[in-house]
């Protein structure tokens, strides 16, 4: 796709000059009365033909190129964020790498990249077919023709900056609207609809604002070329009207006829075309670079994880080395220095007062988020990020998420192959034995379709079922009757020895699982691991 593009636009050149040469023999002949006129006529005819054809392949190899090139892009950017690189950034930001960062550089490298070569050798090749005929419309060209790039490149930074100006603003108000419309129930509860609309506006004004400033500098830049060219095409005019009124007697004017002056005419305009095509794609350029800044540590990143985790068969040694954390621009420290060893097969449990930094503990495990300083090992090795540690561990959240299916669809995510006896098992393990559909029953994405304890149960079961060594559970047990979380807690037993447990909880009753336990207190003091029972 992308050879025939520039050979359609590479065919454009010589036509051009073919073009003009025979507009120019017609025009001479018409002027002379010559009889015949029908071969210049109808090689003018096909010409014509010919570069009306290659400027619609061109136009649709160009579109095919970008959209091809967008989608590698695009492909790339979703393998990467699916395996959890860019974990900073909010699903607005993601969705905007997607859609329009991709599309910008598939329109970068199948318009404007393609247009610099193509602009290159038509320069050569006008120049050489001025030079050929006329050596002062050749030098008038070579001195004109850098003024066009000498101008683009002066206007280029201010380009990029508005470029990327508009690019972040962009980010910013996907990610600003998707939020408002994720919680458009919330705000519509609070009657709130209104002042966010209002809010989504003024956002929306500020994307605007700094489109229309690289517009601005677009056309204004276009208009600017736009001049230069004219002026230098009068210049040739000039040169060529004078020696044909026989007015000056400098450069081979003198032996001009009417032909060879209105062929180095027509050229003029075309010499400067494929330059001012660079330069009106030239915003291009800007949003371009701008969006190949914004998805190179993404796709950095992303090249990083891409090797298959090796699942580990048995269950994890843990190991926690003076792990400090403290929340970006939060005042309160709540690891500090925290150092612990679980061997595989046990079962630490956290406990501590609401907010003391179980959950995030957990998500430090589970390479969520990186220490501050100190060191977290699963089986003596650095732990891997979660992208890196498919398979490696399973993880039961107070708020899980679901994928749009059946309860069977979501437990299968976490063990393809289990059969329906084994789903049905671990059903009554979590006490979710009798859901109306069964395996069946339909869920979306935030496990509407059951009831909030019911979703946190199957979160569970989910875990459960799942093969990975370490299973990671926040909470498992609250808000359950007392004969559910004893079944859960018969679950759990059932599980230790053979996978590592680490359990978040204020339950007492589910405490009694603990081979270890840490209380995470208040304050940051130093906390060790304690044999319990
Ligand atoms: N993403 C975050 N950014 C900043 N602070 C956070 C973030 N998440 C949690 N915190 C704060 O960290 C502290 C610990 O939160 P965490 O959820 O780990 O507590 P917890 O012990 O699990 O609480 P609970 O028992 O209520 O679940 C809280 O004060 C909370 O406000």
């Amino acid at each position: 796709m992308v050879r025939w593009l520039y050979l359609s636009a590479l065919a454009d050149t010589p036509l051009a000059i073919v073009q003009a040469g025979l507009l120019a023999w017609l025009a001479a002949g018409l002027l002379n009365s010559e009889p015949s006129l029908w071969l210049p006529a109808s090689l003018l005819l096909l010409t014509l033909a010919l570069r009306a054809l290659a400027g619609a392949a061109r136009a649709r190899f160009s579109a095919g190129a970008a959209a091809d090139i967008g989608q590698a892009v695009r492909n790339a950017v979703a393998e990467a964020l699916l395996r959890g690189a860019g974990g900073t950034l909010t699903a607005g930001e993601a969705s905007t790498a997607l859609l329009e960062q991709a599309g910008a550089v598939g329109r970068y490298h199948a318009g404007f990249a393609v247009q610099r070569r193509v602009a290159s050798l038509a320069t050569v090749l006008f120049l050489l077919a001025a030079f050929s005929v006329d050596w002062i419309v050749g030098v008038i060209f070579l001195c004109t023709a850098p003024l066009i790039p000498v101008f683009m490149m002066l206007v280029g930074s201010g380009a990029q900056r508005a470029a990327d100006r508009q690019l972040e603003s962009l980010r910013f108000l996907g990610g600003y609207f998707l939020d408002r419309l994720r919680g458009v129930l919330t705000l519509r509860a609070f009657a709130r609809e209104a002042a966010e609309q209002q809010a989504v506006d003024t956002v929306n004004g500020e994307y605007r604002k700094h489109t229309m400033k690289v517009l601005r500098i677009a056309f204004l830049t276009s208009a600017v070329l736009e001049l230069f060219a004219a002026l230098s095409v009068a210049l040739v005019a000039l040169y060529v009207g004078l020696h044909l009124l026989n007015l000056i007697a400098i450069g081979p004017g003198p032996r001009l006829d009417f032909a060879t002056g209105l062929w180095l005419l027509l050229l003029a305009p075309e010499f400067y075309q494929p330059l001012r095509q660079l330069a009106a794609g030239y915003h291009d350029r800007a949003a371009a670079h701008a969006a190949a800044e914004a998805l190179a540590p993404l796709l950095e990143e992303g090249d990083t994880t891409s090797a298959p985790a090796n699942v580990s068969a048995t269950a994890t040694t843990l190991t926690l080395d003076q792990v400090s954390f403290r929340y970006p621009g939060s005042e309160e420290t709540l690891l500090h220095d925290c150092s612990l060893t679980v061997t595989a097969g046990a079962c630490l449990v956290l406990r501590g007062d609401s907010g003391t930094g179980k959950s995030t503990l957990l998500k430090l495990i589970a390479g969520l988020l990186a220490p501050d300083t100190g060191e977290i090992g699963h089986n003596g090795r650095p732990a891997p990020l979660l992208a890196q540690a498919t398979g490696n561990l399973a993880w039961a959240g107070q708020h899980p998420w679901f994928i749009h299916g059946t309860v069977a669809d979501n437990l299968r995510l976490a063990a393809p192959d289990a059969d329906d006896a084994a789903l049905h098992q671990v059903l009554a393990e979590c006490g979710l034995n009798h859901l109306p559909a069964g395996l069946d029953t339909a869920l979306d994405e935030n496990g509407g379709g059951l009831s909030g304890g019911q979703g946190r149960r199957l979160a569970l079961a989910r875990a459960l079922l799942s093969p990975a060594p370490l299973l990671l559970l926040d909470e498992p047990t609250a808000e359950l009757d007392e004969t559910l979380e004893q079944r859960i807690i018969a679950a759990l037993r059932a599980r230790k020895g053979q996978r590592t447990l680490v359990i978040a909880t204020h339950s007492p009753a589910l405490a009694t699982l603990a081979d270890q336990s840490l209380w995470l207190g208040p304050s940051p003091v130093s906390m060790e691991g304690q044999a319990h029972g």
